[in-house]
């Protein structure tokens, strides 16, 4: 199959820097939902950056949706790609919410109704449909945040790329966003988004792609990645607490080789050993 994102070979130091990515080899899949981690410094926005044409490979080739971004126009990128900062505060500057959603369609030149309805499906997606008049800096950061997102989801881009969207959210807030990117997955964008937070990984993610000093250094079934805690420890990262948990229950659960992600998943098995029926087994 055909990678809708497919990178070789890419390399990239910054001025007077230490290479912030060596060799990269990674291709997304069409439907994929694709979570990025390592730890501080790893990599992982200069990865991305390099998907939506902020940054262009030296040496190395990012074709994204069939364009290769050495040469594509950031503009026609942005029809296929769309990209949430880390800090929404980066990418909002319109004086109204409703403004900053239409601003990527007016520039498409999108007829004025096609742009209203748009806006009003995307911003009623993030729930800040009663937020649409207010000047976007009154809101909370989390709340600019689902500003930014809108914006993209307005663009109804194939790929959505999200750099830590959970920052600046609480709990609840983070599953919120978390099950709406899952949402939009199921509606057939294919997401890569990054992430510190090895539960949202566990229970969002289906692939998991490890970043340590500018290298892949695993890329596979996000099952599969947290059954190698000591490959995850080279780049400090730990598999979630749960997962944790039941490998040191492995015997008395009678997992054998299996991996646990969720705390459903821990009950379901819990079940089963109680004499009840449930495998467990999610993503
Ligand atoms: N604009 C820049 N100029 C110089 N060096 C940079 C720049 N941006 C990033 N770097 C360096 O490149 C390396 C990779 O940084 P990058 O931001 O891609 O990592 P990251 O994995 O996204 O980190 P974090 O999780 O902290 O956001 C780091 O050593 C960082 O200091």
């Amino acid at each position: 199959m055909q990678g809708l994102i497919d990178i070789k070979g890419l390399s990239y130091s910054y001025e007077q820097g230490q290479p912030a990515l060596q060799d990269i080899n990674l291709t997304i899949y069409p439907g994929e939902l694709v979570a990025l981690v390592g730890q501080n410094g790893a990599g992982k926005t200069t990865l991305v950056k390099h998907c939506i044409g902020l940054l262009r490979p030296r040496p190395g080739q990012v074709m994204v949706c069939g364009q290769d971004v050495a040469t594509a126009r950031i503009s026609h990128l942005a029809q296929q790609v769309g990209f949430v900062f880390q800090n929404p505060d980066h990418q909002i500057f319109h004086d109204t919410v409703q403004k900053e959603v239409a601003f990527g369609l007016e520039n498409l030149g999108l007829p004025r109704r096609e742009i209203e309805q748009r806006v009003a499906a995307a911003l009623q997606d993030v729930g800040l449909q009663q937020w649409a008049q207010v000047y976007p800096h009154r809101l909370s950061r989390g709340q600019r945040q689902r500003v930014a997102l809108a914006a993209v989801l307005a663009m109804q881009t194939k790929v959505i790329i999200l750099d830590e969207p959970t920052t600046g959210q609480d709990a609840r807030e983070s599953l919120q966003i978390m099950d709406l990117i899952s949402c939009l997955n199921r509606r057939g964008h294919t997401v890569l988004f990054i992430t510190h937070d090895m539960n949202l990984v566990a229970r969002y993610a289906r692939r998991v792609v490890v970043l340590c000093q500018g290298r892949v250094i695993a890329d596979g079934l996000t099952r599969e990645v947290f059954s190698q805690p000591r490959l995850l420890a080279q780049t400090l990262l730990e598999p979630p607490q749960i997962t944790q948990l039941a490998n040191r229950l492995k015997e008395t659960l009678n997992l054998g080789s299996q991996i646990v992600l969720t705390v459903e998943e821990m009950v379901a098995h819990l079940h089963k050993a109680n004499g009840g029926s449930s495998d467990g087994q999610g993503n």
